[in-house]
């Protein structure tokens, strides 16, 4: 340009102008947080890395409009890119309780009785997470029936074990669709019917916790049995949760026995991230603009606001969520454009942030 000097663009202001743009959800300045790193300026091209709080951040697009806003209001910045990476906190230590080495944030799947579609939920978030760049792994606690190899596609597997050089047993998860997989029955065969109790459960259940070379993960989630027995009260106190997700439908019974999961929770002194309605409302496989109300409606908002809990998610009743489970190819990766995968991306999305925050705040 004729004429004309071009102002040379400092990185201080860059970091200026980028300090009142805040983490929606944690209410505090990017800068502030150490999100933004290697600022780089090139005449008027500006570039920066945003480190996110978690790769299935809920509101990607809205912290990059609002990054590029600001830097674009600094006279003479032409251009600015933007490179999106996340780092995901580790939940907080809780006292009297064993984290596994390596493993960030544990998310236990509950649900007051069975049926209601806690596996489905368990399988299509580990999924959904994994489809985001995130680390993840199940374990399968759900010992009365364990159905996460069949909807894994890893039926009739077995875990890999090897010894340490204490000559100690260390199983390996097995791996399907981005994510770990752990389950009794890959050790007992998924049809094999066992009395798991006292001493036996709570050992077989530390085994899968602290046994297992799960490497590094983002997220490890735990499908837990239905209700609150022996079982969930074990994994409660084991490990630090990150929190618990309750699984409903809009039905009255089981909204009552939610109630009683969510008691649990409290008294083990876990924190409850929300509710999850599953089965909200119906998709008619020949219809997929229609939504019928099979089993009435606002149920879940209902019981949320009841217990003071927010509502996570509302996934739709849809027949190739079933169809998926059955052939072992969750939604969330045989169909991501349906609506039932984009719900459970949402659900993923939403639980992400939350653990996120719970661990910053
Ligand atoms: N949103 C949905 N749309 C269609 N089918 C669903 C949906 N959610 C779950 N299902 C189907 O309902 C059945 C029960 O689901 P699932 O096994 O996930 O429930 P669960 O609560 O884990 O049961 P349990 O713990 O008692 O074994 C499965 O066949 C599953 O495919």
């Amino acid at each position: 340009m004729m004429g004309t000097m071009q102002r040379i663009i400092q990185q201080e202001e860059i970091l200026n102008v980028l300090k009142p743009v805040q983490d929606p959800e944690l209410r505090r300045s990017l800068v502030e947080l150490g999100m933004i790193r290697n600022v780089d300026i090139q005449g008027g091209n500006v570039s920066f890395t945003l480190v996110l709080t978690t790769p299935a951040c809920p509101l990607r697009e809205m912290i990059v409009g609002d990054c590029k806003k600001a830097v674009f209001a600094i006279d003479g910045v032409q251009s600015v890119e933007v490179e999106v990476t996340a780092e995901t906190p580790k939940a907080k230590a809780l006292p009297d309780r064993q984290g596994i080495p390596g493993v960030k944030n544990i998310i236990a799947v509950s649900s007051g009785k069975g049926g209601v579609g806690k596996t489905t939920v368990s399988v299509n978030v580990a999924v959904s997470l994994a489809q985001s760049g995130a680390q993840v792994g199940i374990l399968d606690a759900d010992i009365y029936g364990p159905n996460v190899p069949l909807m894994l596609g890893l039926q009739g597997q077995k875990m890999p074990v090897r010894h340490n050089e204490n000559g100690g047993e260390i199983f390996e998860p097995l791996f399907n669709y981005g994510v770990k997989v752990v389950s009794m029955g890959f050790w007992v065969g998924e049809d094999q019917p066992l009395i798991w109790r006292g001493p036996m459960l709570n050992s077989a259940i530390r085994q899968f916790l602290y046994q297992v070379d799960w490497g590094e993960l983002d997220y490890l989630i735990i499908d837990l049995p239905p209700g609150t027995g022996d079982a969930q009260l074990t994994l409660c106190q084991s490990v630090p949760l990150a929190g618990a997700v309750i699984v409903t439908t809009p039905q009255t019974v089981a909204l009552l026995d939610s109630r009683k999961g969510l008691r649990m929770f409290q008294q083990l002194g876990v924190p409850v991230l929300g509710i999850v309605e599953n089965m909200s409302y119906f998709i008619p496989p020949d219809a997929p603009e229609k939504k019928y109300d099979i089993f009435s409606s606002g149920g879940g908002e209902r019981t949320a606001r009841e217990l003071g809990l927010p509502l996570l998610g509302m996934l739709p009743l849809e027949m190739p969520v079933r169809e998926g489970g059955d052939r072992g190819v969750p939604i969330a990766m045989a169909r991501p454009d349906s609506a039932s995968a984009q719900a459970f991306r949402k659900l993923a999305q939403v639980i992400a942030g939350k653990v996120s925050v719970a661990a910053l705040t």
